[in-house]
């Protein structure tokens, strides 16, 4: 039976930076559990430019959503399987979360998780943050820029983590190495310069490995049982602790495969409960948008990092705290959701895909069977909506709407306009706000940034998994990193939260690196 100081499940974006952080001590052991395969030589993974080429594919687990009855149930949730997680597949739009979105979490009960404690482990992170480069800066989206500017008043961003903004078009920051158009993944920056060098005995990556269930004791947590790419069941055990980092979907999972969650939603599958935490698989949070498209003259120049590399917020209302109204622009016709509605794709084509910062839906994770193999349910509660929201209005579905009438603005702004041939999706006959609403919310998407379901909270909080430690409520020698402790979503894209979350756990591992949790 191998046995390691630390056992980390999951060597993907958080996962990534704990396991090499920890390793730096060559007294430590650590032992990755990785589901996927080495991104090393892998061109298909590692060209950030062929993001696209990998969702639905073999390295994604393609998680499905319940039936969303305001909303679109056809969403595809790409989540990666490879090494690096979803920094290996995504498209790596970096921002430091916003003071804002820091400040939420402390007062949500992450005691220690402000802005102010927060900002050093931006500068740790291994990762080559850099502004999308001037040879990959598309004349249209330069365009469309400027046309924002003057439709929209909002000021230009010159280096989005510069500075805390709350409204402001540009380029985006993003991790990658735009000589090559390589990606600066977790992997990449934390582990391809220890795996190249072979640095680092101590590091063990467990690679096309699945971890099916964790091992306690009572309420100390032992180890992991694995099935390893030869179908070989195998015990790793942690002599110190095991760290969880399978991410939002799969951490609840693991959790609840192992008697950790609900208690009465276990029992009901026939699953033993072992410690009662209500909180697993709850607040499932996410960035929910949706899409407006137009078809372009001609064709558009072909240099780009990533087909979407500038972006928008604005704030609407002016007493929220950071931006409301988020806006990717895309080089391309992103039309997979308008063409199930009977759209079609132009040949030519852009998009602009409003999206909501703070949106109001909380969906809950929850298992069907008590076979580790089926998939969870995911039921996002998109556009939930029963007339009771605090405002009186539907306050995600009217974001969309905003966002939609605001796009169209920058439409009609030169540079940009000269640009565009007509509007596609939702298309210029649909003014009305109501039908605007309804078509949007059925092409809606997800940004992919599922989050939230073992929530960091305070100990009066009975929907908490873990404390401000990222220990699990009432078990030893275990905790979870990665973006299922986020209480609240960012404003902005969180994989650089991510990131900071996993230096911050590598941190407290330091500085207590033999105690257990707080059971
Ligand atoms: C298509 C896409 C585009 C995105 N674009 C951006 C962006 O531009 N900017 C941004 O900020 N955010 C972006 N995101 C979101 C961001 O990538 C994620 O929020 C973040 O990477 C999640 O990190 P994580 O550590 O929580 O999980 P992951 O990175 O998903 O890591 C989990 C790892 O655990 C492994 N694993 C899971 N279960 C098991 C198990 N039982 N046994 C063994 N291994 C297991 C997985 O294979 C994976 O490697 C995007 C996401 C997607 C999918």
């Amino acid at each position: 039976m191998p046995v390691y100081d630390y056992v980390v499940v999951g060597g993907g974006t958080a996962g990534s930076v704990i396991a090499s952080r920890l390793a730096e001590d060559p007294d430590i052991t650590v032992a990755v559990i990785e589901g996927g395969p080495s991104d090393i030589d892998r061109e298909d993974v590692l060209t950030l430019r062929k993001w696209l080429g990998l969702l639905g594919g073999d390295l994604d687990y393609e998680y499905t959503t319940t039936e969303q009855p305001r909303g679109n149930s056809h969403i595809l949730h790409s989540r990666a399987k490879v090494l690096g997680g979803c920094s290996s597949h995504n498209t790596l739009i970096s921002f430091k979360p916003l003071p804002s979105d820091w400040d939420e979490w402390e007062a949500a009960g992450a005691t220690g998780w402000g802005a102010e404690q927060m900002d050093p482990y931006y500068g740790k992170l291994r990762n080559n943050i850099v502004r999308v480069a001037k040879k990959d800066q598309n004349q249209i989206a330069t365009d469309w820029i400027e046309a924002t500017k003057t439709a929209l008043g909002v000021p230009e961003v010159v280096g989005f983590n510069d500075g805390p903004f709350e409204e402001g078009v540009g380029f985006f920051d993003l991790s990658y190495h735009p000589e090559n158009n390589k990606r600066s993944s977790a992997s990449v920056a934390y582990l391809h310069p220890h795996m190249e060098a072979g640095d680092r005995p101590n590091l063990t990556l467990m690679l096309e490995t699945w971890a099916h269930k964790l091992e306690l004791d009572g309420t100390n947590a032992k180890g992991v049982h694995v099935r390893t790419k030869d179908g070989e069941q195998v015990y790793v055990e942690a002599a110190r602790e095991v760290l969880v980092c399978a991410g939002a979907v799969d951490t609840p999972r693991l959790l609840m495969h192992s008697g950790i969650g609900p208690k009465a939603d276990l029992e009901a599958l026939g699953i033993e409960c072992v410690l009662d935490l209500p909180g697993v698989g709850e607040n499932l949070i996410d960035h929910p948008e949706s899409v407006i498209v137009w078809e372009t003259n001609g064709p558009i120049p072909g240099n780009s990092a990533m087909d979407s590399d500038a972006g928008l917020f604005v704030k609407r209302d002016p007493g929220h705290k950071g931006p409301d109204l988020m806006f990717h622009f895309y080089q391309i016709p992103f039309t997979d959701n308008p063409e199930r509605l009977g759209y079609e794709r132009p040949e030519h084509g852009v998009s602009m895909t409003p999206n909501i910062p703070k949106s109001r839906a909380r969906g809950r994770l929850y298992l069907t069977s008590a076979d580790p193999e089926v998939k969870p349910a995911l039921d996002f509660k998109y556009f939930a909506y029963d007339g009771d929201d605090e405002t009186g209005v539907d306050y995600d579905g009217q974001t969309l709407v905003d966002g939609i009438k605001l796009a169209r603005k920058v439409a009609q702004a030169e540079p940009f306009k000269k640009w565009l041939k007509r509007e596609v999706f939702p298309g210029p006959e649909v003014t009305d706000d109501a039908e605007i609403s309804e078509l949007v919310r059925k092409a809606a998407h997800t940004v992919y940034h599922p989050a939230g379901t073992c929530k960091m909270g305070a100990k009066d909080d009975r929907l908490a998994v873990v404390d401000p430690e990222l220990k699990i409520r009432g078990l030893n020698g275990i905790r979870i990193a990665d973006a299922s402790v986020f209480p609240t979503m960012p404003a902005v894209n969180p994989m650089i939260g991510v990131l900071m979350v996993g230096e911050k756990c590598a941190e407290l591992l330091r500085e207590a690196p033999a105690q257990g949790g707080d059971a």
